[in-house]
């Protein structure tokens, strides 16, 4: 039985402009720090070189934690690691550079920019809504999915600290060694890393909830939650992903993903075009929602064609379900199954062979149909 839907993270209500899903910062490593050229001491016939090595400078790390709802813009868009200490006399090492560990929610694509002259293009091209995965594959590459909790990469390496003169005794023998007073070896032997990176969000979620702006999406997730998405009768009022947990009496549980409206043309970019779609990329279940008030079956088919076309039909290996909502304004008994039936063919006749069930999210019928289906495609899903 369906106990309560619980908001993860929640897109809805903030404008798109402060839901953060994609992210190009710079992350360099610490410098390392220089060596010490240094002698000890003593009358020069017994003096010794005794300078310590520089510190090694700290890395740039991205890792993923489930504390982290939002991906958040730093302070700055330049993660710097700390830089590696000089070296001293008395054979003292330079202190390590202090690690930069940049938090991000679970789901989070790295991408490296691989061509640092192309970056200026790739950004524009970002801004203009274009997926990144769309743009010159030599240029970029991916180069992680932090899609468990506490995994990690290593973003930009720090650089290597000099070498103290101490070495040089073991390097050249002690003659050698006291006579070289200034050395090259003392200068950091390698800098530090420094990259270019996308980061994109790539929601987690079992379940996908697809549908025209209107049909009843963001009810439907919210309805059954005591949070309270923006729900309005006016299209598009969903301006970014929001991702609700479902939990049911006996500890079962999903992830379930509101994306904005999808409209015909979405994948040539009409509406919000079908940039969300990636949230939903990861789910076990896609959940049609139609408007059985309207025309659902022209529905169905113009989201169906659409999410056909996406990423060359990537989203139609997994199990659907077709949610009719608004039967609250569709008549008495006998005319809503009608209505089901006909759209029931029409899941069929576009190869969508999952449950087609009925419900109201605005009077809160039939939602444990709903619940329960989704369950069903998501346990077999698992099984298999
Ligand atoms: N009568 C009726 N109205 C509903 C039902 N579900 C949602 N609505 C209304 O339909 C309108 C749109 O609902 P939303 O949940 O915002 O729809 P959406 O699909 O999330 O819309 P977008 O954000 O534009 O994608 C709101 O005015 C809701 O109150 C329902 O079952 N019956």
């Amino acid at each position: 039985m369906l106990r309560s839907i619980r908001l993860l993270a929640k897109g809805p209500g903030t404008s798109s402009h402060n839901f953060l899903d994609r992210l190009t910062l710079t992350c360099t490593g610490g410098f390392g720090g220089r060596g010490s050229i240094s002698f000890e001491h003593l009358p020069r016939s017994k003096r010794r070189p005794d300078g310590g090595n520089g510190g090694n400078g700290g890395s740039v790390l991205i890792r993923s934690s489930s504390k982290v709802q939002n991906l958040q813009k730093p302070t700055t868009l330049h993660l710097k690691a700390g830089d590696g200490g000089m070296g001293h006399g008395q054979k003292k090492h330079g202190k390590t550079g202090e690690n930069l560990v940049y938090s991000v929610p679970n789901g989070i694509i790295v991408k490296q920019i691989t061509y640092p002259n192309h970056v200026y293009d790739l950004e524009t091209w970002l801004n203009e809504g274009n997926d990144s995965s769309s743009y010159d594959k030599k240029s970029i590459k991916t180069i992680a999915d932090l899609n468990v909790d506490g995994s990690e990469i290593l973003m930009s390496k720090g650089g290597v600290g000099g070498m103290g003169n101490a070495n040089y005794i073991s390097l050249y023998g002690r003659d050698l060694a006291v006579q070289s007073k200034v050395s090259e070896a003392a200068v950091p032997s390698k800098d530090p890393e420094s990259w270019r990176v996308v980061l994109e969000l790539k929601s987690i979620a079992d379940v996908g909830l697809l549908g025209m702006p209107n049909a009843g999406k963001s009810s439907l997730l919210s309805c059954l939650s005591k949070a309270k998405p923006t729900i309005d009768s006016y299209a598009f009022t969903t301006l970014s992903p929001t991702v609700g947990k479902v939990e049911f009496d006996d500890g079962f549980e999903l992830k379930m993903a509101d994306v904005p409206g999808i409209i015909k043309g979405a994948s040539e970019g009409r509406g919000r075009g079908l940039r969300f779609l990636r949230h939903v990329e990861r789910t076990e279940c896609l959940c049609y929602v139609v408007d059985s008030s309207g025309f659902p079956e022209y529905d169905l088919e113009v989201i169906f064609r659409e999410i056909e076309g996406y990423e060359g039909g990537g989203l139609l290996d997994r199990g659907a379900i077709v949610v009719c909502n608004k039967m609250d304004l569709c008549g008495e008994e006998e005319e809503r199954e009608e209505i089901m039936e006909k759209i029931g063919r029409k899941a069929n006749e576009l190869g969508l062979y999952g449950e087609v069930v009925g419900c109201s999210a605005l009077e809160g019928e039939g939602l444990e149909g709903v619940a329960e289906g989704v369950r069903r495609i998501c346990e077999e899903s698992r099984r298999q």
